[in-house]
């Protein structure tokens, strides 16, 4: 079996020591396809976040494997900046920056890959558009665009399918089924359950904790999710700072 390519050894996540997610053991292993579920301010998009070293592990471990280096992100798309004056190939370019280096030319292969990247998520001609003209929907196109190009071994995504709609969801849902075919390995923050049960063989189910991890029919089961329910319900914000829990 080949090693993970990611653990978690007892991570908790905090922000000012206030814990966002505490005691995530496990193992992500390679060619997976993953779905992280659970109410909202559960700690899922923190633990990407954590996972590509925007947020510090306050304790416990992640164990990168091979590809610690080979990770492709995409934030919510809330956090993109679509005010910035940059053109849709532009933006799928810049996911060949590992290839061309920060400041070096794109070269003929590397523009054709990037028009193909847009043709394959339904955008072809749209090269020369600013992203702040777009929808929601083809922005979120763009930068699947952009994944593509970088080419990544291991990809997250923080809610790709948010404000999106069915047709574009059915486009993407496809890129990522390829994802997984090519044996890629694909962590995603997603909340709709019954897109999870579809397209998701595994789930990570989060409440603050870890409440389940494994098969998504089980780790979905009526009574993980009541239980995750029940414990974002009782959270206090203004709760203690953690503690270890031996
Ligand atoms: N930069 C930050 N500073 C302080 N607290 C933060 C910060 N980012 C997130 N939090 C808090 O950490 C907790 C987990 O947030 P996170 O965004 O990881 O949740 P989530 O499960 O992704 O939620 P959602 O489904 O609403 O996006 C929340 O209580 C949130 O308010």
């Amino acid at each position: 079996m080949t090693p993970p390519v990611l653990t978690f050894d007892n991570v908790t996540l905090a922000y000012q020591r206030h814990p966002a997610l505490h005691h995530l053991s496990g193992k992500l292993q390679e060619g997976s396809l993953t779905a992280v579920a659970g109410p909202n301010g559960a700690g899922k998009s923190t633990l990407l976040k954590a996972i590509i070293g925007e947020v510090p592990v306050s304790e416990g471990r992640i164990v990168h494997g091979a590809h610690a280096r080979d990770i492709g992100y995409l934030p919510q798309i809330a956090e993109i900046n679509r005010r910035f004056p940059i053109t849709v190939l532009d933006t799928v370019l810049m996911g060949g920056w590992k290839a061309t280096g920060a400041f070096g030319r794109v070269g003929r292969e590397m523009l054709s890959l990037a028009r193909a990247a847009l043709e394959d998520v339904g955008l072809a001609g749209f090269d020369y558009r600013l992203i702040g003209s777009l929808s929601v929907g083809q922005l979120q196109r763009v930068l699947f665009a952009r994944l593509i190009l970088q080419d990544m071994p291991v990809i997250l995504l923080d809610e790709p399918f948010n404000a999106i709609d069915a047709r574009t969801i059915a486009v993407l849902v496809e890129i990522i089924a390829g994802w997984h075919r090519e044996g890629r390995t694909v962590l995603a923050v997603l909340h709709d359950m019954d897109l999870i049960r579809r397209h998701f063989p595994e789930t990570l189910l989060l409440a603050r904790r870890p409440i389940a991890w494994g098969q998504t029919c089980q780790a979905l089961s009526p009574d993980n999710l009541a239980h995750a329910m029940a414990l974002a319900e009782a959270w206090d914000e203004n709760s203690e700072p953690c503690r270890k829990v031996s």
